[in-house]
């Protein structure tokens, strides 16, 4: 189906990821943050994005790409609306009474703030791994196929789907012989891989990370971070973390939030930790504040 025929059919929920964009909206360049906000092989673009939780403004005028089959890291100081950002990828604000969306948002060039996207179906491509690993109270291979299931995918290979998306989130040697035990028994770290596996089990094309390895131990943590790295070769990972090492060490680009809610600067990870060209950002990866 084209684009525009697409558009014809109004009254039916989009799927999201087909639409193409059917205007770019261009931001003023008060707001225009530092660095390479816009790239080539986008496959997220906020255009002017304002949240609002009643009435306090969280973020102010995002504009940014997210490129596809990368690591993007969101850093800045608590506050600054990392969180409230990553959320406004998925509809998650849409949760939360209070919030308010202003500005545009496009997955694969669709405004997912468009009235005919289904936020469900949206949030199947736009998977979501919170800050504390959240099993289900059932088995490691139903916490696995429990997505598989709900979305009617028990087409009688879930086992296969499970096997692949456990062996993908770096967890199967660990827990082969005994799917059927509960998840709640893993330890923290495989807790977190498990929600992994759960998350891309119904095949996303992008993960949103909040924080994923802020409630784990050093090794826990390096397990996580080397899984970021693979998980980049077949999906695009945007990740929140409060640890700058973390960033640098595992994403290919950093856009830096500042308190306000403003997107100061964004660029290659390499620049903004060696080369920012805002002082503000310089000083707040130096540890001068923050
Ligand atoms: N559900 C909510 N209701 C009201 N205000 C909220 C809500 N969630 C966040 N806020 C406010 O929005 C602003 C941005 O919060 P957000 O959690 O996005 O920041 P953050 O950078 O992710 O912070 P942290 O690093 O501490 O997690 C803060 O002032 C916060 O108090």
């Amino acid at each position: 189906m084209n684009p525009e025929s697409e558009a014809a059919t109004e009254s039916e929920q989009t799927e999201v990821g087909t639409a193409q964009r059917s205007s770019d909206v261009d931001t003023t360049a008060a707001d225009r943050p530092l660095g390479t906000p816009r790239v080539d092989d986008a496959i997220i673009e906020a255009r002017d994005l304002d949240v609002y939780y009643g009435d306090t403004q969280a973020l102010h005028g995002i504009t940014m790409d997210i490129p596809e089959k990368q690591v993007t890291a969101l850093i800045g100081p608590s506050g600054c609306g990392k969180s409230t950002f990553l959320r406004s990828i998925n509809r998650m604000n849409d949760l939360i009474d209070v919030a308010r969306v202003d500005g545009d948002l496009y997955f694969h060039g669709k405004n997912v703030y468009d009235e005919d996207v289904d936020p469900v179906a949206l949030r199947r491509k736009i998977g979501m791994v919170f800050q504390k690993p959240n099993p289900f109270p059932k088995s490691i291979f139903d916490n696995v196929a429990y997505g598989l299931r709900v979305q009617g995918k028990d087409d009688g290979d879930v086992e296969g789907k499970v096997t692949t998306a456990l062996e993908r989130a770096a967890l199967l040697d660990e827990v082969e012989g005994k799917l059927d035990e509960s998840g709640l028994d893993l330890s923290g770290g495989q807790q977190q891989r498990l929600c992994i596996a759960r998350a891309i089990a119904t095949d996303p094309e992008v993960i949103l990370m909040d924080e994923p390895a802020s409630a784990l131990d050093p090794v826990a943590t390096s397990k996580i971070e080397d899984l970021v790295e693979e998980l980049a070769e077949e999906y695009t990972v945007v990740i929140v973390t409060h640890n700058m090492q973390q960033a640098a060490r595992i994403s290919d680009r950093t856009a830096v939030f500042l308190t306000g809610g403003h997107l100061v600067e964004f660029d290659d990870t390499e620049k903004i930790f060696e080369n920012p060209q805002s002082q503000r950002v310089e000083d707040y990866i130096t540890g001068k504040f923050g």
